[in-house]
């Protein structure tokens, strides 16, 4: 496009002052120049000097870390942890948000039971045997009143597909994209994906279609944004307590929950039958330290006007996928950190969504974290890997761990261990599961939570010592992030490590 053609009366205010001085000679004019020039150069160097220091402000006072760890490691949970004793009232905000997550997690119990006892085939009209206590093979058939009721719980297929759509509206079909495999324990595997990541490809091609196939919604929108949607009332409006008269509107109208209500006393008939424990037992298959178990709290969380406890958000199950960033300004608890932005960055670890890729590839993303909190949940000594049957879950573990350790993009980077999910360890001690079976280097230990914890302290800090490519200090927890009293006092410590670490750092800059 043409410059429009300038008006002659224009006067160019600036034009006065630049026009070199009259009768100036070339001498002179190469001393301007030089000078003009210099004081450019000073300028610009002002400037340059107070976008640096603007930009180190900014560093200063965000703290950036990082959680790691293997799926089902206890990530999320940890990060809504920090929300929950950090930004307390949009956490209370959010707790009914997380009943169509909990509704999903039993829904997707009952069908591990289900799913469970469908290989064993129905009576036949002579049969009358009873299954053999003592027997490891399947018992001969399913009796009759479990058949019925699992006619009786046909509803809940509806139900799921309900809170699937509840949770994936169908006009964000297109922003999903699935993952490999589904988890064994039941869990639902829905996740918000807050930012475009070149390590995931986008596939909109595949819509949800069974159990077997995952989304995730890579858009800026959350779950939470498609779910308090759903809601009739304001995000600002929602109840922070279970007396709030409108929650009483809001919940009657959810059909899910309804559903779930009326089938309480069959998925309770379910979860208690003696056939279907024995069932349950020869698979192997441990519903209670499942992630997203609610099948003993049924009578509770199926209320018309159940809204989550903390405790119930803490345990609900989700899995992410992608990286998801939360961003909150710390209180001013220890004043002089008051006003930091904390940034918890949380990706998902399922090794179908990064499998084919090493680590190698993340790490540049992370590198100017302050702190990363590294997950190992230790009771799944006993276990492998959802996505992956043939990896154990510690030895998965372990591996991460010594990657991360030694890596040298990290190297500065203070790594915060946590030996999660000791309860479960615990239990598992408890029910007699002996440790050395799995782990042969535990030898004759005694089979207790406090020498298991001591000896995979051990292990860990171990590798911590070896691998890191500078020297640095070791902190290792052993935790159970699903507990708020324990729970929240560890994360005090973590905070003001961090803190103070960040502290030191920005001065030394
Ligand atoms: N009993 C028990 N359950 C835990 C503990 N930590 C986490 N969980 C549960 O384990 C499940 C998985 O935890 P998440 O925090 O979703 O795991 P994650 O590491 O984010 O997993 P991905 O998102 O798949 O990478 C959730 O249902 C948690 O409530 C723990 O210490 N004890
Ligand atoms: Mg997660």
């Amino acid at each position: 496009m043409p410059l429009p053609a300038r008006n002659p009366n224009d006067v160019d205010p600036f034009d006065e002052l630049l026009r070199p001085p009259p009768g100036e000679t070339e001498q002179d004019r190469v001393i301007r120049l030089a000078q003009e020039a210099e004081a450019k150069r000073r300028s610009q160097a002002i400037d340059n000097s107070l976008k640096a220091e603007r930009m180190q402000q900014k560093k200063k006072s965000v703290v950036r870390l990082l959680l790691l760890g293997q799926s089902e490691s206890g990530k999320s949970t940890t990060l809504r942890h920090f929300q929950r004793l950090y930004t307390p009232s949009a956490f209370r905000a959010e707790r009914i948000l997380w009943r169509s997550v909990i509704q999903l997690n039993i829904v997707r119990s009952v069908r591990t039971i289900l799913d469970a006892i469908s290989s064993v085939p129905p009576p036949a009209p002579t049969d009358t045997q009873s299954p053999n206590e003592d027997s490891e093979e399947d018992p001969p058939y399913v009796p009759h009143e479990l058949e019925l009721l699992r006619l009786r719980l046909s509803p809940l297929h509806h139900v799921e597909a309900l809170l699937i759509a509840k949770l994936i509206p169908p006009s964000q079909d297109d922003a999903w994209a699935p993952i490999a495999s589904t988890s064994t324990s039941g869990a639902p595997i829905i996740a918000p994906y807050h930012h475009h990541h070149p390590a995931y490809p986008h596939r909109p091609d595949q819509r949800w279609r069974s159990s077997q196939e995952v989304f995730v919604r890579p858009s800026a929108t959350s779950w939470k944004g498609a779910l308090a949607k759903s809601f009739p009332f304001p995000a600002s409006a929602r109840p922070n307590s279970i007396d709030d008269d409108s929650t009483s509107t809001a919940t009657s109208r959810d059909e899910a929950q309804q559903v779930l209500h009326a089938c309480c006393g069959d998925i309770a008939v379910l979860w208690t039958n003696p056939f279907i424990r024995e069932i349950l037992r020869r698979r192997k298959i441990r519903l209670e330290e499942s992630p997203g178990f609610f099948l003993n709290d049924l009578q509770r969380v199926t209320l018309p006007d159940y809204i989550p406890s903390d405790d119930d958000v803490l345990r609900a199950r989700l899995k992410t996928v992608g990286v998801s960033e939360y961003r909150c300004e710390m209180e001013a608890a220890a004043g002089r950190e008051q006003g930091t932005e904390w940034r918890i960055v949380d990706v998902g670890g399922s090794r179908s969504q990064v499998g084919h890729l090493s680590l190698a590839t993340w790490v540049p993303f992370f590198d100017d974290v302050d702190a990363i909190i590294f997950l190992a949940p230790i009771s799944g000594f006993d276990q492998v890997l959802a996505e992956d049957r043939t990896v154990n879950r510690l030895e998965d573990s372990v591996l991460l761990w010594k990657a991360i350790c030694s890596n040298k993009l990290l190297a500065k980077v203070d790594l915060v261990l946590f030996l999660n999910k000791c309860d479960i360890l615990d239990a598992k001690l408890k029910a007699g599961i002996q440790l050395s079976k799995y782990v042969r280097s535990y030898g004759d230990r005694s089979n207790d939570l406090d020498t298991a914890c001591k000896y995979f302290r051990g292990k860990f800090s171990a590798i911590h010592r070896e691998y890191s490519p500078l020297p640095r200090k070791f902190y290792g927890f052993c935790t159970s992030v699903t507990d708020t009293t324990t729970t929240a006092g560890i994360l005090a410590s973590v905070r003001d490590m961090v803190v103070r670490r960040h502290l030191k750092q920005s001065r030394l800059l």
